[in-house]
């Protein structure tokens, strides 16, 4: 289990993250949700021993990371998939940082293997694409067997079978009680892997829970002819709305709820769906949208 309290981060006059609180548990892949420059990477820098907390504290399997004795046994980081040695095979790559957790050297070619880079173990990672060198991180992140996985933007520069291919890799290891943090500012890449989501925006925890609860709180997405004629319609109808950009809005009923509301009313719907991912998508932009976290 992974847990983060209160975690609060400043440079100078600017906060990067502010009291932020959750937790991850065995057996779940937990996408942590923001923009750029919402304050994931320094969460799990933070949450990792890379940066000192201005306040707050976090710990992984009951310890703090700096009081792991051998901590790649315990959880596996990638952090910065583009930070690897260029110089270096991926083999050599591997079997250095197997020599560093103290696991056979063995495990680097078991590693290459569960991450489909067997055949390009010889080359230099600096002739690795980005997609590659995700898969490298995430093989380096394995080696120790760890019961936890820390992935900064693991589907960063991944095409859409390699982000295919993470997905069964890290449901997996969840399957097997392992606990998976990883970020992301897309939620289309990291949706259909995640079963529960952290969202943050401008420093502060604006969601969470699981995918379930959130797609039920996304509610209905609607938009009339008549935006405004719409929204009174819905509103004299006791149904609470929220307006979205475009002239879109989010209603807290059932599409069948908006669309009687809306036929009372002699108004056009040119668009209504209910709680689909699109839905969770207009969402997660409103609640991490400067404005929305300021509010
Ligand atoms: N070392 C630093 N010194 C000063 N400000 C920093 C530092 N590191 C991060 N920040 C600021 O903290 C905020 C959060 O940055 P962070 O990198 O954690 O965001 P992020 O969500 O990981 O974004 P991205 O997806 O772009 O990596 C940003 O405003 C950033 O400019």
């Amino acid at each position: 289990m992974i847990t983060v309290e209160n975690l609060s981060k400043r440079y100078g006059s600017t906060t990067a993250v502010h009291e932020v609180s959750f937790t991850v548990e065995p057996g779940s892949i937990t996408g942590f949700l923001g923009p750029n420059g919402a304050g994931k990477s320094t969460t799990l820098r933070m949450l990792t021993g890379l940066t000192p907390p201005t306040s707050g504290s976090s710990t992984i399997a009951g310890r703090r990371y700096a009081d792991l004795p051998n901590p790649g046994r315990v959880v596996g980081v990638m952090l910065d998939a583009a930070a690897q040695h260029p110089g270096r095979t991926g083999r050599e790559t591997l079997q250095l940082n197997a020599s560093l957790l103290g696991v056979p050297k063995t495990r680097a070619d078991e590693m290459l293997e569960a991450v489909g880079l067997s055949s390009a173990a010889k080359r230099r990672v600096g002739q690795y694409s980005l997609g590659m060198r995700q898969r490298l991180g995430i093989a380096s992140a394995l080696l120790g067997d760890p019961a936890a996985l820390i992935l900064d933007e693991p589907a960063n520069g991944m095409d859409p079978e390699g982000i295919r291919w993470m997905r069964g890799l890290l449901q997996d290891f969840a399957s097997r009680g392992g606990t998976v943090i990883l970020s992301s500012h897309l939620l289309g890449e990291v949706q259909a892997t995640v079963d529960r989501l952290v969202v943050i925006g401008s420093g502060r925890i604006v969601a969470n829970g699981s995918l379930e609860e959130l797609l039920a709180g996304s509610g209905t997405l609607v938009r009339g002819l008549d935006p405004a004629g719409l929204r009174q319609a819905l509103t004299t109808a006791g149904l609470s709305v929220e307006p979205l950009h475009d002239g879109a809005l989010r209603v807290d009923a059932t599409a069948e709820q908006v669309g009687r509301a809306a036929a009372a009313a002699n108004q056009i719907l040119i668009e209504l769906r209910e709680s689909d991912s699109a839905g969770l998508e207009e969402l997660f932009f409103q609640l991490t949208s400067p404005t929305a976290v300021a509010a």
